[in-house]
């Protein structure tokens, strides 16, 4: 019996993972290199998904993963397309900062009967999109405004009733390129609320951010990365500092 990701994600805090983003990952060298690396570095998941990326890219990502590396694959879907059971579980996004029907129901209902078939472990999460200073991927696509990072009671609150909801994780993305990352005072006020695991992601380039956040439960890093590799390495002092 395997433990499930998500006792795994409450295990610890200042957990790293990886994002992996298919459109811009279809060399297997790349990947070779990045996996190398990420091992080294003591990465502890590879998030897989993208705002548009399509399932053909998706599936290259997972397979190549899946022969290369244990490090356990999480979906992190842009649509209801990016699904596999391949996958070590999926992140069962719900836009909660938005008003748009679409991605807090309507993507789900395509494919729901699908992925309760499917032997995945599905995770409920309350997404949140944080103002990041610039517009991300994210809100382009869902056509929703995020919430404003100073506006911290109505973030604790969307992200309460995503918990009442039943929501079993609280993602809070400052969007991806974020010139403003999350602040860590968004965290520590949600922490006085909920003891829900908590992941944060968006504009995290430099170690200083990472340990500012490091009461969280699962930091993502892509951008940096796309541009850096080597970045792992100075992820891999922060993780042996610990
Ligand atoms: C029902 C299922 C399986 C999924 C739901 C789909 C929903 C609601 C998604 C939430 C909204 C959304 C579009 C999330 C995308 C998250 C993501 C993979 C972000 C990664 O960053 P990119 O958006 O690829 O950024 P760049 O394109 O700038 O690299
Ligand atoms: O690419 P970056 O800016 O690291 O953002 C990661 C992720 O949280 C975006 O959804
Ligand atoms: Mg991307």
């Amino acid at each position: 019996m395997t433990t499930k990701l998500l006792d795994q994600f409450k295990a610890k805090t200042g957990q790293i993972a990886v994002l992996i983003d298919p459109e811009k990952s279809q060399d297997v060298e790349y990947l070779r290199d990045l996996i190398k690396k990420a091992e080294f570095a003591g990465i502890d998941y590879f998030f897989v998904g993208g705002s548009t990326a399509n399932k053909t890219q998706l599936d290259f990502v997972i397979r190549s993963l899946k022969a290369l590396t244990l490090i356990p694959l999480v979906l992190f879907p842009g649509n209801y397309h990016q699904v596999s059971e391949d996958a070590d579980a999926l992140l069962y996004l719900s836009l909660l900062s938005g008003r748009n029907p679409e991605y807090l129901i309507g993507q789900h209902i395509q494919n729901a009967s699908d992925i309760k078939a499917m032997n995945l472990e599905v995770i409920p999460t309350a997404y949140l999109l944080i103002d990041g200073g610039k517009q991300s991927a994210v809100a382009y696509v869902s056509q929703t405004t995020p919430l404003p990072q100073d506006q911290i009671s109505l973030i604790t609150n969307t992200a309460i009733a995503g918990e009442l909801q039943g929501k079993q994780l609280i993602y809070l993305d400052a969007g991806s390129g974020a010139t403003e990352s999350v602040d860590p005072k968004i965290v520590k006020a949600l922490q006085e609320k909920t003891t829900l695991p908590i992941v944060v992601g968006g504009g995290l380039r430099s170690i200083e951010q990472l340990e500012n956040l490091k009461t969280v439960n699962i930091l993502v890093v892509g951008n940096k990365l796309e541009e850096d590799l080597d970045f792992l390495l100075d992820i891999r002092n922060l993780k042996t500092r610990k």
